[in-house]
């Protein structure tokens, strides 16, 4: 069963359209969405995650068909999601804050403490748990905002830009996790970074203006560099071979 399949997905702010016919679909494993600026990454994620309505188009997510608010509800509880910017308490405790957002996803009050612990673990904040939220540097709040999207039994996890403020040393920690929970999870996470696709992903869709341009595998997309494309590593040059060739009308 794909994580989730997307067909002919519509969103818009307002009268301008954003995502506009976006087919997509991601099976188990790690996906990027691969995009610069502007491209539609956090607003498909938004929509993925069921914080928006789709305003066209099919969305599934873990086998269920999404039509309504039923479907959300039930489907929430499976799905972990990071934006960009989360929103959080400042006097919380970071282990508080977790277990609220475990809560909230309906972890049965008997498992909460533990799966809040493990979620803290698997980012390496166990031993800040009692600290304040308004107390962590960047890089812990965004691990912070990563233990919230992975706590309890998630199948469907959407992380908007989960590098950002890492450290290197932190990076590879997160490479490794996405790596473990893409055994019993659909991971998608959404990057302009090239490296992070490279060292983690199995299939990846490059994004621009609300548009799938390029769908498969890291190396196929590396494969496409031409001689002539810029780029410091074939990957990178496959990318921007892809947004050059979008950018050329057929
Ligand atoms: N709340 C909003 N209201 C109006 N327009 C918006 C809103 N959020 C995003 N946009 C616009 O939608 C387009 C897509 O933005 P989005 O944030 O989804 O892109 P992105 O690929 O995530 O970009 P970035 O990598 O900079 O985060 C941009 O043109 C942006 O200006």
């Amino acid at each position: 069963m794909p994580g989730l399949e997307a067909v002919g997905l519509v969103q818009s702010y307002g009268s301008r359209t954003v995502i506009s016919g976006l087919t997509m679909r991601a099976d188990a494993g790690v996906v990027a969405l691969l995009g610069p600026n502007g491209a539609g990454k956090s607003t498909l994620l938004k929509t993925l995650a069921t914080v928006t309505p789709p305003g066209g188009g099919e969305l599934r997510l873990l086998g269920r068909r999404i039509t309504g608010e039923k479907d959300v509800r039930e489907v929430r509880k499976k799905i972990g999601y990071l934006p960009q910017e989360f929103g959080y308490h400042p006097n919380f405790s970071v282990y508080e804050f977790v277990r609220y957002c475990a809560w909230l996803r309906e972890v049965p009050d008997r498992k909460a403490h533990e799966a809040t612990l493990r979620a803290l673990e698997q980012v390496g904040l166990a031993d800040r748990r009692k600290n304040r939220m308004r107390e962590l540097s960047g890089g812990m709040l965004r691990r912070a905002g990563i233990a919230q999207a992975i706590v309890g039994d998630v199948e469907l996890i959407l992380l908007d830009e989960p590098t950002v403020g890492l450290d290197p040393e932190q990076r590879l920690d997160f490479r490794r996790l996405i790596r473990t929970l893409a055994s019993t999870a659909t991971v998608v996470l959404s990057t302009h970074l090239v490296e992070d696709v490279a060292a983690v992903c199995t299939c990846l869709h490059v994004i621009t203006d609300g548009r799938i341009v390029f769908s498969g595998t890291p190396a196929e997309l590396a494969a496409n560099a031409t001689p002539d494309t810029p780029g410091d590593t074939p990957l990178e040059s496959g990318y921007i071979w892809a947004l050059r060739s979008a950018a050329v009308p057929a």
